[in-house]
């Protein structure tokens, strides 16, 4: 067994090889052609060494002889799938062996050679194998991002409305069904669809996420179902549509009451028919894709207001999922602002020393129009404020102060007229997600005067 690192500077990073072959003379030809085409390679003369050198070290991809002396290729290729199941491995095959192929292929390998090789032949192999490493790598820090930006797709919460959730979801996984999950902005529901989708025996496939709000009504049909070069002005070359990279697995169709009517009828016609037609094709192909939708509007109502499509409406609701706010369900609060915490402080420490008492009591105290996402907001917003030790309440965003400060108040004795009236004020911007119009009409003050009032505050608070 020789090493021979790689001297060359190739554009793609190089492989580490392992080459095996009882074969002399191409052991010396490896040696010197696998650096030369940019990889490193340790060359071993049979079955046995292979399995020491792969117990020993991990290589990007090994290529073993079949017909080697103790061990075949075929076994070094079973023992290297238990210890290091991502390394990639090319079986060489005389003529003949087309059985040991197809085992090896079996066992995982990557792909067969048969000899007598040509180096063009292994080279454009080890390109494929390099390609597929960036690719997956590249796939792991997306997936890295993607969970730092969304956070981990746990789903927290054991209070009763939260298990209710977690038995519904167990129990429609399993199924095929379509799933429609309800509940106000923020409370989850994209967590919801995932969870469905990881519990489903679905899960090693795609799970594809798209907001039908956030695009406009011209890209829609494209992107669902994906277009031919020049079915449209800006259609420059093929693309496949969402339910093509979900299939086999699951596509979640956020803020579905937002979709056009016309996509409407289309999206309807996919379900029952399970065929998708790209724009600008004629020809229709099947899809085996699951649908969850979810939306914080009454579709029923928008039925009767002619803004969404009876029979849509009865296609995907064959199975609902309700969720709770996160007012209805506070005992969930702490454990989800643990959670959450982790995201911007990763920590072991228990929530008892990551907020205080009245910290803790603040937020409790909030009605949290936002949900948990408006909770994720004002924990990183804390963490910006206290890098290290327990968050106070001086640390969560003005308006938790100010309610401590007149509940403090409350404790304290009567309150002034005017500390009532601010509170009401607060309140109202609350339940009211901080509009002042809404404001000013629910206390029956005019938006001048609300501003005066608010404006005061903080003079008072600066002086
Ligand atoms: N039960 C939960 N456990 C952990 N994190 C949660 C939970 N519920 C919501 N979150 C977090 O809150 C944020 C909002 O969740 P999500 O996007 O699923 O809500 P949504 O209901 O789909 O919102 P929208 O209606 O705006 O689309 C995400 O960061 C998510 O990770």
């Amino acid at each position: 067994m020789s090493d021979s690192p790689s001297k060359s500077s190739p554009k793609q990073e190089g492989l580490s090889l392992l080459f095996a072959d009882d074969e002399g003379s191409l052991q010396e030809l490896m040696k010197l052609e696998l650096p030369r085409m940019g990889h490193t390679v340790t060359v071993c003369p049979d079955g046995v060494t292979a399995v020491a050198a792969i117990e020993k070290n991990t290589y990007d991809a090994i290529l073993v002889d079949q017909d080697m002396p103790g061990l075949t290729g075929v076994e070094v290729i079973a023992r290297l799938k238990e210890l290091s199941p991502s390394t990639e491995a090319v079986v060489i095959t005389g003529k003949s062996s087309m059985e040991s192929a197809v085992s090896a292929l079996r066992c995982g390998a990557f792909d067969y050679l048969t000899k007598p090789c040509k180096l063009v032949d292994i080279e454009a192999l080890l390109q494929r194998i390099a390609a597929k490493r960036d690719l997956t790598k590249k796939f792991h820090a997306l997936q890295r991002r993607l969970e730092r930006i969304e956070g981990s797709p746990q789903l927290i919460g054991q209070s009763r409305g939260m298990a209710h959730v977690n038995t519904l979801i167990d129990k429609v996984a399993r199924t095929e069904s379509t799933v429609l999950v309800l509940g106000e902005t923020g409370t989850g529901k994209e967590l919801v669809a995932r969870a469905v989708h990881d519990r489903s025996p679905r899960a090693e496939k795609p799970f594809v996420a798209i907001n039908c709000g956030a695009l406009p009504e011209t890209l829609i049909e494209s992107e669902l179902f994906g277009h031919t070069k020049g079915a449209f002005t800006g259609a420059d070359e093929h693309r496949i549509g969402l339910f093509e990279v979900a299939s086999g697995g699951t596509i979640f169709l956020d803020e579905i009451g937002e979709l056009p009517k016309a996509m409407q009828a289309k999206l309807l016609r996919v379900l029952e028919s399970r065929e998708i037609r790209r724009v600008g094709e004629n020809k229709t192909m099947k899809v085996d894709v699951r649908v969850v939708c979810a939306t914080h509007r009454d579709l029923a109502e928008m039925v009767t207001g002619d803004e969404f499509r009876e029979d849509l409406m009865y296609r995907i609701n064959t199975f609902e999922i309700n969720l709770p706010a996160l007012r209805e369900r506070l005992d969930d609060l702490p454990a989800l602002a643990e959670h959450l915490l982790k995201r911007f402080r990763p920590s072991a420490r228990p929530i008892e020393q990551q907020f205080t008492d009245e910290a803790l009591e603040a937020l409790r105290g909030h009605v949290w129009p936002g949900n948990v996402r408006e909770l994720a907001n004002v924990v990183e917003h804390a963490t910006i404020l206290c890098e290290s030790g327990p968050i106070t309440v001086d640390d969560l965003p003005q308006h938790f102060n100010r309610r401590q400060l007149s509940g403090n108040a409350r404790s304290r004795g009567p309150m002034t007229l005017r500390e009532l009236e601010m509170e009401a004020i607060h309140e109202s911007l609350e339940r009211n997600d901080g509009s002042k119009p809404k404001v000013a009409e629910e206390l029956g003050i005019s938006l001048k005067t609300l501003y005066n009032k608010l404006n005061s505050e903080a003079t008072l608070k600066v002086a």
